[in-house]
């Protein structure tokens, strides 16, 4: 069944009465909007939307959810209000029209748990998306950021950075307690993967891998994934949160924090090196592995005078990737030029994979954050340990 923006004006209003409390109690709400013209190829998928805090349940499709920050009833009736106005032209991104003006926000598709985009307090983008990203399962569309599980790259004999991007995720309705830090004064979404028979054939271990995506006060994006063996037997995987940046000008740009550091070159059949100099510069293709990094690192964006500040926890390699101009033209979904205004820095497990013994639970925190670049790196708590 394809599903309008109609449906969804209809549920806010039919429901009316559930949501009025939540809204005026509460200032972070997640909103959730079925959006045919992104993803109109996973619209038949029938999946329950959940409000679990509304405490209302309503089988409906959708396929794209938008976290957004600090919004009030008011904004939102104003929002809905101006999506019923256009209700009668043709589907349009009421984001991108700039018909509605959330500030900080984060969407993420369903197809892969992938964020697809991540807004700053002035409707900023700060992800990458290629003009020729393909919306189009089964491959994840290319920016965002995709989920690399249970194989990053070609580490195995699975298909490239492994087929969790490849897949439908669900909403994880009920999911097993985080840490209290994890979830105060948030606004978050639940996935849920579990292996299926088809996974099964080429990966035959049971699994249930949980994302939590956040938006937090501050506007910083938060991710936090949990992969648990629900096996009989150990199994091993590797992970990548494969983060593509949105940046000014690639050749202006310096990663801060990886200096010093053994790296896998891929470009070099995974031959090791050191790094000698003083940061990360660009001036060609670039796909390493940074090994055992620290658990901050920065990429300083010159041109826009900002910075992107990437923390992690149980992830100590960093993939650092961007194809330069000859392989962004041999990609179909890669403009040839856009290669200048991305960067993937991807907080890892590569080097050595998580091994997990039946029973057994694995976490890998990424937290998102974009400063001015006055900040200095002592500021910015480089050296901290973790989040
Ligand atoms: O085209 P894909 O499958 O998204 O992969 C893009 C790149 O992802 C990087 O992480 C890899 O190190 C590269 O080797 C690869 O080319």
């Amino acid at each position: 069944m394809y599903f309008s923006y109609l449906h969804v004006l209809d549920l806010f209003s039919s429901h009316q009465t559930h949501t009025l409390p939540f809204f005026t109690n509460n200032r972070f709400f997640l909103l959730i909007f079925c959006f045919v013209p992104i993803f109109p190829q996973f619209c038949h998928l029938p999946l329950p939307l959940v409000f679990s805090n509304l405490g209302f349940c309503s089988s409906r499709s959708l396929d794209v959810l938008w976290i957004v920050k600090d919004q009030s009833f008011l904004d939102l009736k104003h929002t809905i209000e101006e999506l019923r106005c256009g209700l009668n032209s043709p589907p349009i991104n009421p984001f991108a029209s700039g018909c509605t003006e959330f500030g900080k926000l984060i969407r993420v598709s369903l197809h892969g748990a992938q964020v697809t985009s991540w807004k700053n307090e002035h409707g900023e983008e700060l992800l990458f998306t290629s003009s020729k990203a393909i919306f189009k399962s089964p491959k994840a569309m290319r920016g965002g950021i995709p989920i690399c599980f249970p194989q990053f790259g070609t580490c195995g004999s699975l298909e490239l950075h492994g087929f969790a991007r490849n897949r439908m995720w669900f909403i994880d309705d009920n999911p097993p307690p985080l840490p209290a830090y994890d979830s105060i004064g948030k606004s978050f979404v639940d996935l849920l993967l579990k292996s299926s028979e088809e996974d099964m054939k080429c990966w035959p271990h049971s699994f249930e891998f949980r994302l939590r995506v956040s938006l937090t006060s501050d506007g910083d994006l938060n991710l936090i994934s949990r992969v648990r063996n629900i096996n009989g037997k150990p199994f091993s995987f590797s992970f990548a949160y494969h983060t593509y940046l949105l940046v000014s000008d690639i050749s202006e740009i310096r990663i801060e924090g990886l200096e010093t550091l053994d790296y896998l070159d891929n470009l070099l059949q995974k031959e090791r090196f050191t790094e000698q100099g003083d940061a990360i510069t660009f001036e060609s293709e670039v796909d390493r592995v940074y090994l055992g990094s620290p658990n901050a690192i920065a990429v300083l964006d010159h041109e826009r005078k900002r910075t992107f500040v990437i923390r992690k926890e149980g992830l100590p390699d960093v993939g650092v990737w961007n194809p330069w101009d000859k392989k962004a033209k041999s990609m179909v979904d890669m403009g040839d030029e856009e290669y200048k205004h991305m960067l993937c820095v991807d907080g890892a497990v590569i080097e050595k994979p998580v091994i997990l013994k039946p029973g057994e639970e694995w976490t890998g925190r990424l937290q998102l954050s974009v400063v001015a670049s006055s900040f200095c790196s002592e500021r910015l708590g480089l050296d901290r340990d973790g989040l």
